[in-house]
């Protein structure tokens, strides 16, 4: 599934900046909307923008700033859809842009050009940004495929704790805006934490850095190097080798446990579990705006991984398994229903990474409780179709 993140209507401090990061953060596709914005400010902002994403912009207003920054991607908000000719539509596919549009109705499905290659159909949830905008869908709504004559992308009111029901709902992908932009540092937070997390491990046959190796080149793009019952200098001489790895097919790398080694090799994140050491501890030597993950096994636990500002958590086991000493007690799929009911019961978010005995047969069902996403070690190295897995694990899981 598809995430598109759409800029705020304003022009906002830092954004060009922000931006960026989303994009180097793995972001996609961005939408530049900025609706009675002035043409001087977009043209600023665009020119602040890192060149090298311009072919993952879709411009919404102010059209003919396309050319001057090389943008192939237009987007025909509805006035301006109604106000154009099928002929231009046509004439700008031909000439090799990738349009896009906005509806309100599922019935206007069938009367958009097919010059379109997407369009947003919204609100499916009660708008973040505008307010009173009530959605157009229920929860048990599922978009039929004869329906779709393109692409149908979601919007209105998607967050992290929702964006798991638009796959249900049958959309393409989903649009995310007020959940980035007007929220605390956590929901922006789920755009950078990867759905499918790789946990090295060393076996019979392998070592950590083959099992490393073996999850990237399947395509995994979050690894955790977890190596257990190694001296530090020892850890660190395997993190340095993983870091190059993981640089060479642009992975972020977590490493579990040791705080100085991710200082050392300038790793993305930390893991730190209920047993290492504090998290706020662990920022003094990692730097505030390193990514640090936590484990819990209760809610109580979760409750004081974000009061302790975890960027994500860990929670398992989901089933027993053999990767992991000392187990705490399994939770299964009811567990993670009721945490996360606990959860939005009090309108706290964070991503929530599963962890513990995970199945790629699992994750449909993990993710249909509000999970963010899943960690796996065995089931990955394993595997005797590594890549076929994780490709269709991502189809599920993105
Ligand atoms: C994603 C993720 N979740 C949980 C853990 C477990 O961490 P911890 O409880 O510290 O146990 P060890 O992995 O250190 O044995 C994890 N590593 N990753
Ligand atoms: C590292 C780890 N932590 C867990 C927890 O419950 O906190 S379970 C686990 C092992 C994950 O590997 P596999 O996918 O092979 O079970
Ligand atoms: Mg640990």
């Amino acid at each position: 599934m598809k995430l598109i993140a759409i800029s705020h209507p304003e022009f906002i401090l830092n954004e060009a900046e922000r931006i960026n990061a989303l994009f180097r953060d793995g972001l996609l596709r961005l939408h530049l909307r900025k609706p009675g914005g002035d043409i001087a400010d977009l043209n600023r902002l665009l020119g602040k923008i890192d060149p090298e994403f311009y072919p993952k912009i879709a411009l919404h207003h102010h059209h003919e700033l396309a050319a001057q920054y090389g943008l192939t991607r237009l987007h025909f908000p509805e006035k301006l859809r109604n106000d154009t000719p099928e002929t231009m539509f046509q004439k700008l596919k031909n000439a090799g842009f990738q349009l896009s549009t906005s509806i309100h109705d599922i019935e206007q499905l069938s009367e958009l050009s097919s010059a379109f290659d997407y369009t947003f159909l919204g609100p499916v949830f009660d708008s973040i940004t505008k307010k009173g905008y009530q959605r157009i869908v229920n929860d048990d709504f599922c978009l039929k495929e004869d329906q779709k004559t393109i692409k149908v992308i979601a919007i209105g009111g998607i967050n992290h704790s929702n964006i798991h029901k638009i796959k249900q709902m049958n959309f393409d992908g989903a649009a995310v805006l007020g959940a980035i932009w007007n929220s605390e540092a956590s929901d922006f937070q789920f755009l950078k934490i990867h759905k499918l997390q790789f946990i090295s491990n060393q076996t019979a046959g392998l070592s950590h850095l083959e099992s490393i190796k073996l999850a990237l080149t399947a395509g995994c793009r979050w690894i955790q190097l977890r190596v257990k019952n190694q001296p530090e200098n020892e850890v660190l001489e395997i993190a340095i080798a993983a870091k190059e790895l993981c640089d060479s097919y642009a992975a972020r790398l977590i490493i579990n446990d040791f705080p100085h080694v991710v200082k050392a090799v300038n790793a993305y994140g930390l893991h730190l579990g209920l047993n290492d050491m504090q998290i706020s501890e662990a920022r003094e030597i990692v730097g505030y705006n390193m990514i640090i993950g936590g484990t819990a096994n209760t809610f109580e636990d979760v409750l004081l991984r974000i009061n302790e500002g975890a960027d994500y958590i860990g929670l398992g086991p989901f089933r027993f398994t053999t990767t992991k000493q000392n187990l705490s007690p399994i939770l299964g799929l009811d567990g993670y229903r009721v945490l996360m009911q606990k959860l939005s019961e009090q309108k706290l978010s964070i991503p929530i990474i599963a962890i513990g005995g995970i199945l790629p047969d699992d994750v449909a069902e993990i993710l249909a409780t509000g999970i963010h996403g899943v960690a796996m070690s065995s089931a990955l190295i394993q595997s005797k179709e590594t890549k076929e897995t994780v490709q269709k694990l991502e189809e599920i899981l993105c």
